[in-house]
């Protein structure tokens, strides 16, 4: 941009036509996402099927990739097994927003947060956002503890066996080999 002496622009600004406003929203840059699923209360498969679902039609939000169902045994306190799966998604949004509609979405589904790591209707973690590193008090991404989930990394090297998880610089599937998977079980009949 040209500036005269008086600091004033040298040539009139242009607003964008509404019409064009509107086509480059349209080509919104896509960035890609893997988010974690696990219920272990109700209709497991049902709810995790519709949370899906949900994601899918969100503005902004489309459905790359989605795993089996895995079901897997509680890491925590004593309560029942699990069932887990991943998706990835390419999105127009920010990781912020995509956080909370994870949450809101958590929250139709009438989770309750009670104790650490205790049971729960429906559980969305943002695994991965691109290639960024975040440390927020409300959103950290890679997700902290995915590096040592074998109920996330099963299911998300199914569909993302190459992505790098950033902080480690490994690979999805290199993580894979150095957890124990004896408590993950593919879901028969999904
Ligand atoms: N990557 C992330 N994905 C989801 N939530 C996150 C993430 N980073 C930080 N949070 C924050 O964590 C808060 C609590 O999450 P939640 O209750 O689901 O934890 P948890 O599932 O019990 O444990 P864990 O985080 O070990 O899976 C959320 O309100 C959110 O603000
Ligand atoms: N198997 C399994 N265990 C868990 C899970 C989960 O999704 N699967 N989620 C937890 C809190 O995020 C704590 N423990």
């Amino acid at each position: 941009m040209a500036f005269s002496g008086t600091g004033i622009p040298k040539y009139p600004q242009r607003q964008p036509e509404p019409s064009l406003l509107k086509a480059n929203d349209a080509k919104a840059e896509l960035r890609r996402s893997a988010v974690a699923l696990g219920s272990n209360i109700g209709d497991s498969q049902t709810i995790l099927e519709a949370a899906i679902e949900i994601l899918a039609k969100t503005p902004g939000i489309f459905l790359e990739a989605r795993s089996n169902w895995y079901q897997t045994k509680a890491v925590g306190p004593p309560q029942p097994d699990y069932l887990n799966g991943c998706v990835t998604l390419q999105v127009e949004i920010t990781a912020q927003q995509l956080l909370e509609i994870l949450l809101g979405i958590e929250q139709q589904f009438g989770r309750v947060r009670q104790e650490r790591w205790g049971p729960r209707i429906l559980d969305l973690d943002l695994l991965l956002f691109d290639d960024i590193i975040l440390d927020t008090p409300n959103l950290q991404i890679p997700h902290p503890r995915m590096r040592d989930r074998a109920f996330v990394l099963v299911p998300l090297a199914e569909i993302a066996p190459d992505w790098i998880e950033p902080v480690s610089g490994y690979v999805i599937k290199e993580l894979l080999k150095e957890v124990d998977c004896s408590d993950v079980h593919l879901l028969m009949g999904n």
